[in-house]
């Protein structure tokens, strides 16, 4: 984990209106990190990574991602980026293949190339064995793992992941856990997501910034926050204590509200 960071946003901002979504977001990502951004409901998440992706201006500060300025070099940025947002992005109608065909040339990459590049982003999501099935016969876990693969097809330097597992059973969320580590592992891409799961930021990530109102709240690896807060405390008192949660459940909350019932809307 050396070298220049691959995002790092200074005194970031973004009002809607009056209101201050993101506040003075000051953060660093290393290359290959997995970075957490965890808050609740209307943290400013989403808002951040809307920002680095270069889809919503900042009203204010500055940030670039693999280099690049996200105000000034919006096309460089995207160039070395994946991003997998919260909204479907594959096409039931389709196959896992075709999906991913459909990628590779919105990607530009070489006609000769994209058969092997899809079955080696098939490969590493799992769903090799799935590859010419229609996707809206996929379950949920599957439909996300097909997201991933066509976000990364371009191997990008950093992949954004908002809310991975939202709406999956725990079996399925372990899945995207395990291919999320393995893509890292082989890609060596920075990988910043969002969740509402903390035994998914604990797990996952190797540093976590905790926003509260659109303000870090708290930043470390869970285990100093762990730490920061007493002996004996579980991540949930973390979150507690940065966020004044006071009608937090262990693990998720407001999941229904959240709830992306992916394979069912596919049917
Ligand atoms: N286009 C917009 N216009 C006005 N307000 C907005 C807009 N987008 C987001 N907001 C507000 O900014 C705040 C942060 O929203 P954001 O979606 O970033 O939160 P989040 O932490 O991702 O929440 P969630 O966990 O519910 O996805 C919320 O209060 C939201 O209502």
């Amino acid at each position: 984990m050396n070298g220049h960071p691959v995002i790092e946003t200074r005194q970031l901002v973004r009002r809607f209106g009056t209101f201050t979504a993101v506040d003075a977001l000051t953060l660093s990502v290393e290359p290959g990190e997995i970075f957490g951004l965890l808050g609740r409901n209307g943290a400013g998440k989403s808002t951040v990574i809307k920002m680095l992706t270069t889809l919503l201006p900042p009203t204010s500060g500055s940030a670039t991602v693999g280099g690049y300025d996200i105000v000034r070099e919006p096309a460089s940025v995207r160039r070395c980026i994946g991003y997998v947002p919260q909204a479907l992005s594959a096409d039931g109608d389709l196959t896992g293949y075709e999906n991913l065909l459909v990628f590779a040339k919105l990607y530009d990459i070489a006609r000769g190339e994209r058969a092997e590049r899809i079955r080696d982003s098939l490969a590493i999501m799992g769903l090799s064995d799935f590859a010419d099935k229609l996707v809206k016969t996929y379950s949920g876990g599957m439909i996300r793992r097909l997201e991933i693969a066509q976000s990364t097809l371009h191997r990008p330097r950093v992949l954004f992941l908002d809310e991975p597992t939202v709406g999956l059973d725990p079996v399925a969320r372990v899945s995207v856990w395990e291919q999320v580590r393995r893509l890292q592992s082989q890609s060596g891409s920075a990988i910043l997501l969002t969740t509402h799961y903390l035994e998914e930021a604990e797990e996952l990530c190797r540093r976590v910034a905790i926003l509260c109102r659109g303000r870090v709240a708290a930043m470390g690896t869970p285990a100093e926050l762990k730490a920061a807060v007493g002996a004996g405390a579980t991540f949930e008192d973390v979150f507690e204590r940065f966020t004044g949660a006071d009608t937090m459940l262990p693990g998720a909350y407001d999941e229904t509200s959240q709830t992306r019932r992916a394979a069912h809307r596919l049917g």
